[in-house]
């Protein structure tokens, strides 16, 4: 395991549960920053494309899944991803659907986010410090990033021939777990506007903003919640890996263009209070492991 790499990594790509690992990437090694937030959930691996361009993949649960949705170490992920130069982060997790229309197997990409976890998480790397700043939140998944991510997935799905669905445009319900919900909540979530739910993609996409990282969840239904008296869940892990393999190169040649960020970059500079000398120097050293931009001296 090494500290350091030798050259930056744009693409991330977090696996929730039931993906610990990507197919048909060359491995290049594991890598296990420590970050002011400690370490991330799992040592990320580094990953060669075809075109010899490196990826990180980290599994949000852990590599054997130790992790429940409310311990993961969220901060320490997005900032040990932050700390290897990625600047978009492509996020899969295993999701309940809220809708009919939206059978166990369907791919979606959510662009709302409704936050129903209870306040335990840390979800600011402002938390604890001196340092004020509000991130703007109103288009919490970003937006370039999705409307982009509609066409390789589709075409991913397509290729792969099982006749999988991709949606769009879908609100999801971010619970704290980890027992799911009850019929009463998971009909008022429907009653709310809810689509989908899970369990993980709060803090993660709020950190990502934090961190300037755009930020796209793909989320895979397995089962109806509890709403509906249904059979059992799916698993969708093939599918995810297959999509992953089949749109990584593209992504990055993208992130390397640089649209699908552009909303994210630059967008916390009027965010942060500005340097008062009310705030300590240790906790503007601590920010600058994930915004050195703004917190250079
Ligand atoms: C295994 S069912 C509940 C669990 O699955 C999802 O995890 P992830 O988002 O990491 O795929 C959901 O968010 C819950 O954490
Ligand atoms: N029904 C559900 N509720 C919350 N998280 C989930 N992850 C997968 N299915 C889920």
């Amino acid at each position: 395991m090494t500290t350091t790499l030798d050259q930056d990594v744009l693409v991330g790509v977090i696996g929730g549960s039931g993906l610990y690992h990507l197919d048909n990437l060359t491995f290049v090694k594991h890598i296990n920053p420590e970050t002011p937030w400690g370490y991330p959930s799992s040592p990320i691996t580094i990953a060669s494309l075809p075109s010899g361009a490196h990826v990180a993949f980290l599994a949000r649960h852990g590599p054997g899944h130790t992790l429940n949705p409310s311990e993961i170490p969220s901060r320490a992920n997005i900032a040990a991803l932050k700390s290897l130069g990625v600047r978009t982060i492509l996020a899969f997790s295993a999701v309940g659907s809220l809708r009919e229309d939206l059978p166990p197997g369907t791919f979606a990409l959510p662009t709302q986010i409704i936050d129903r976890t209870k306040g335990i998480r840390p979800t600011s790397f402002f938390e604890g410090t001196t340092v004020v700043a509000h991130a703007a939140f109103g288009d919490p998944l970003s937006q370039k990033l999705v409307r982009w991510l509609e066409g390789p997935v589709g075409r991913a799905l397509a290729k792969e021939g099982r006749g999988v669905k991709l949606v769009t445009d879908k609100c999801i319900v971010c619970m704290e777990g980890p027992q799911f919900s009850t019929r009463a909540e998971s009909v008022m979530y429907r009653q709310w506007g809810g689509d989908l739910i899970n369990m993980s993609v709060l803090p993660e996409a709020k950190l990502a903003r934090e961190a300037e990282i755009s930020y796209a969840l793909i989320a895979t239904v397995t089962d109806y919640d509890s709403w509906r008296p249904s059979a059992e869940a799916v698993t969708v892990a093939e599918t995810s890996r297959h999509v992953a393999g089949t749109i990584l190169q593209e992504l990055h040649a993208a992130a390397l263009q640089g649209d699908i960020l552009s909303e994210e970059v630059g967008s916390m500079r009027f965010s942060i209070m500005p340097r008062s000398n009310h705030q300590k120097q240790e906790d503007r050293d601590k920010l600058r492991y994930v915004l050195p931009t703004y917190f250079s001296d």
